[in-house]
């Protein structure tokens, strides 16, 4: 039985009587891809009485869910053991259940901008669970797991994924499969796949690797360029204008990243002049998009805004991306106010995935299933199929052998399981 609360999300299609009975309207049925007039479906559930057609309207649903295999269901099925049913578009799925996923809402937008002041019509989502996320497990993933967690990511609509590092082995052995993980998605079209490097080592090898993006990753606290890359700000910054210098001769598009943009580990709070500093030199060598992190998940929107505020001095919001670690849980919000500010482009990682080990402590990225759930409630353009990234989701989660870190996958994990029991 469907819970009541469901049906009263609905109410214009479907009414509650106080006693309990159910009804569901012509029109609400013929809403779902084959169930228009004259269809089986819509005929078997119209013929049936009242009291029966919303049990033969989920059931036959539920039978035709089951029979599409729109999506991986194989992956859905190995993860979640209850689970039998796939739907085939979330939007209908929430719809169903009275939400909307749909981000072609109109007036839901234009309310929520007029509440919230402008915020973006699209938003690029970075993925990098399968560099920033996998980098972090104790555990080695198998370079075959990683290649088909980005192969999910990049069909979902992502358009870009970071796929693994160009780092030293030694650091971080987690990665040291870059150069196979890069050889099998190398003939992937329509997706960005950056990989970081941290020197014009780690450049060599991505490029012989067949890596068409770079990323290099500087830090707002120097006792965390220290511990994270063996050097400086100042020396960093150096060894990434030879990056920058070599990527641009091959017209190779070179990301900047900077962590701890609001607290360091060993720091503590860190003034939103020391990361204006270091954006601005990213942006003036040449890096086309900087990452703004919060490697350790400590910020609040009363620290982001003031250091946005100060970036946003310097470097032109359109090049600005937001990078936010959830330790404390202020992550989707703090993705908010950067909407608010002007910011288009989020990273976040599938299922939560992530940490970085030279930040001890630091839980994982926000999760990109949450990230989505949230943008398509605002009416904010993602293309990413959120159906097709909480499957992504499962499937690793279902490797690493513990639930998804994603809110929004459980959410929906219970509610297939409830629908299967229909
Ligand atoms: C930067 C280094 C290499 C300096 O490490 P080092 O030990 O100072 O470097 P070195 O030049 O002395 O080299 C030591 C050895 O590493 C080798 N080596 C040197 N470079 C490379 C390379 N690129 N690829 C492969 N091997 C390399 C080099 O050849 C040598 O090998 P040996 O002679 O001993 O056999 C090291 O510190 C390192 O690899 N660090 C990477 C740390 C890392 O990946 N951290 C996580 C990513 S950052 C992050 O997660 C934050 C972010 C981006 O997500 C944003 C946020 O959340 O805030």
């Amino acid at each position: 039985m469907l819970p009541m609360k469901a049906f009263r999300k609905v109410s214009k299609n479907h009414t509650v009587f106080p006693s309990g009975r159910t009804t569901i309207s012509s029109n609400f049925l013929r809403m779902f891809p084959g169930n228009e007039k004259g269809s089986p479906l819509f005929t078997a559930s119209t013929k049936a009485s009242n009291g029966t057609r919303e049990a033969m309207f989920w059931s036959q649903h539920r039978r035709r869910m089951v029979q599409s295999d729109c999506y991986n269901q194989i992956n859905t099925r190995l993860f979640w053991n209850c689970t039998e049913v796939n739907y085939p578009c979330d939007s209908l799925r929430f719809l169903s259940r009275g939400y909307s996923t749909d981000c072609s809402d109109k007036p839901r937008r234009e309310l929520t901008c007029k509440l919230l002041g402008k915020i973006p019509e699209y938003v690029k989502i970075v993925e990098v669970g399968p560099r920033d996320g996998l980098q972090n497990e104790k555990e080695i993933v198998p370079t075959a797991v990683k290649i088909e967690l980005i192969k999910m990511l990049a069909s979902s609509g992502l358009p870009v994924v970071e796929a693994t590092s160009f780092v030293s082995p030694k650091w971080v052995p987690q990665l040291a499969d870059a150069k196979d993980v890069m050889e099998a998605i190398r003939d992937f079209e329509g997706v960005q796949f950056p990989v970081l490097t941290p020197n014009l080592k780690g450049f060599e090898l991505a490029v012989a690797a067949g890596a068409k993006e770079v990323a290099v990753f500087a830090a707002a606290s120097e006792s965390f360029s220290k511990s994270n890359i063996n050097c400086s700000i100042a020396d960093s910054l150096v060894r990434y204008n030879d990056v920058v210098l070599a990527a641009s001769k091959l017209s190779i598009p070179v990301r900047g990243y900077i962590s701890c943009v609001v607290g360091c580990p060993v720091e503590g709070v860190i003034h939103p002049s020391k990361v204006a500093y270091v954006a601005k030199k990213l942006s003036d060598m040449g890096c086309y998009e900087i990452s703004l992190g919060d490697t350790i998940g400590v910020g609040t929107p009363g620290s982001v805004i003031p250091m946005l505020e100060a970036v946003m001095d310097v470097v032109s919001v359109d090049k600005l991306a937001v990078h936010f670690h959830d330790t404390y849980g202020q992550a989707l919000t703090n993705i908010l106010v950067s909407l608010q500010a002007g910011i288009k482009t989020v990273d976040s990682s599938v299922s939560g995935l992530g940490g970085c080990p030279y930040a001890k402590g630091a839980s994982g990225n926000v999760a990109t299933e949450d990230v989505v759930y949230m943008l398509n409630g605002l009416g904010v353009k993602t293309n990413v199929d959120l159906q097709k990234i909480i499957s992504a989701g499962m499937f690793i989660s279902q490797h690493l052998g513990r639930p998804s870190g994603s809110k929004a996958a459980i959410a929906w994990s219970k509610t297939a399981a409830h629908a299967s029991k229909l």
